[in-house]
């Protein structure tokens, strides 16, 4: 028996979908969001009906019958902090993809559309998240900021990251668990993560907390002057939130969160290219950062994610950190594989979904 599986991901800058019948890929649709178009949000919640609308439009227009479905997998979600793997949705999980207790992703609507969907076809089909971005295998001493009242949390592209991480092992003829791995996902937002034998010891808080900045995101500011801008009553909390997520990072600096139109600008531009080359030196420096989070054992460092595609930003990476380990590119992502086999793997009882709680 075959089954088919659908799989959602929304991204800070797009909405992909997946069909999968079996392991054969059978429709896959990257839906691009503009800066504008996301803007018209007052927050992702109310972005529920526009990014569900456009997937089951697309899914129409492509003449899939989503009754065939078998399960459907999103990707989750700033829920609390949970080990990797595949949860099935529940309502413990449906209420804090509602009320997240790490804040806002469009991450967060992939569970709660795939429920949504599988609800609406009345047949049992069943929704799950898989390795959502608040997969938590900090080591303590990593968890540390500088002050008590401030603690570093996990928040990156953990599925990407896993999936990549284990294509990489396969290619090189070793187990993920048993090496040592630097990755970097430069998407709507950047995570740089130091896998060690199949654990994510340290990576930076791709959402606002930490890291280079990307096409929508501040990363790191100086401290000092955020507090100072916080109490000069020239913006409201919601506004400063703003900067750090959402309007920051290449949005703040060029007007745009397309990676793609500021490579090809960056070519004539000369302050397009500026911003592209303190982007490309950001995560330079984050990756020799994750080198002396692993002691210098490095069996490679990955640059994954769409901004991979750019060989500026790519070479420029390459002469800063080329000394550290082997560099592979692997431009794009494979999540809509990894949340589609996740799936597949559960309905052949080749693994269990856990249960959030
Ligand atoms: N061929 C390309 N060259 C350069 N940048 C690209 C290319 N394709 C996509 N990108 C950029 O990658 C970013 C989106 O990456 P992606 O991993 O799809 O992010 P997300 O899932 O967060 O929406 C966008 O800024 C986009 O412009
Ligand atoms: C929330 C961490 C993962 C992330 O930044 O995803 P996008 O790049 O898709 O926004």
């Amino acid at each position: 028996m075959s089954f088919k599986i659908l799989a959602i991901n929304p991204g800070s800058t797009s909405t992909k979908i997946a069909i999968f019948e079996d392991e054969t890929e059978k429709f896959v649709k990257n839906i691009k969001h503009s800066a504008e178009e996301i803007a018209k949000f007052d927050n992702v919640a109310s972005q529920f009906q526009f990014r569900k609308d456009i997937i089951l439009s697309e899914l129409k227009n492509a003449g899939f019958n989503i009754n065939e479905i078998n399960a459907i997998v999103g990707r989750g979600g700033l829920v609390k902090p949970i080990e990797s793997g595949v949860y099935e949705v529940n309502e413990a999980l449906i209420n804090d993809l509602n009320n997240p207790p790490l804040g806002e992703h469009a991450s967060n609507l992939g569970g709660l559309i795939a429920n949504d969907i599988a609800k609406s076809l009345n047949n049992g089909t069943k929704a799950y998240i898989a390795d959502p971005v608040v997969v938590d295998e900090l080591q303590d001493v990593a968890r540390l900021t500088g002050h008590p009242d401030f603690t570093r949390v996990s928040i990156f592209h953990a599925l990407n990251q896993k999936a990549i991480a284990r294509t990489y092992a396969k290619e090189i003829g070793k187990k993920y668990e048993d090496i040592n791995l630097i990755i970097a996902h430069l998407g709507g937002g950047v995570s740089v993560g130091a896998h060690d034998h199949g654990r994510v010891i340290d990576v930076n808080n791709a959402l606002d907390g930490d890291g280079p900045f990307s096409p929508e995101r501040s990363g790191s500011l100086p401290t000092g002057q955020l507090v100072k801008l916080c109490f000069s009553g020239k913006k409201t909390e919601a506004e400063i939130k703003k900067m750090l997520k959402g309007a920051g990072g290449l949005v703040a600096y060029l007007g745009t969160n397309d990676a793609y139109e500021v490579e090809i600008k960056a070519k004539e531009d000369p302050k397009y290219k500026l911003v592209q080359d303190a982007m490309s030196y950001q995560v330079g420096k984050a990756i020799g950062e994750m080198a002396a989070v692993l002691k210098g054992k490095v069996d490679g460092i990955l640059l994954t994610g769409g901004i991979a595609h750019n060989p500026f930003l790519v070479d420029y990476v390459k002469e800063m950190v080329g000394f550290i380990a082997p560099i592979k590119v692997y431009a794009g992502e494979d999540e809509m594989r990894a949340l589609a086999m996740n799936g597949l793997m559960v309905l052949r009882g080749e693994l269990s979904g856990k249960t959030y709680k």
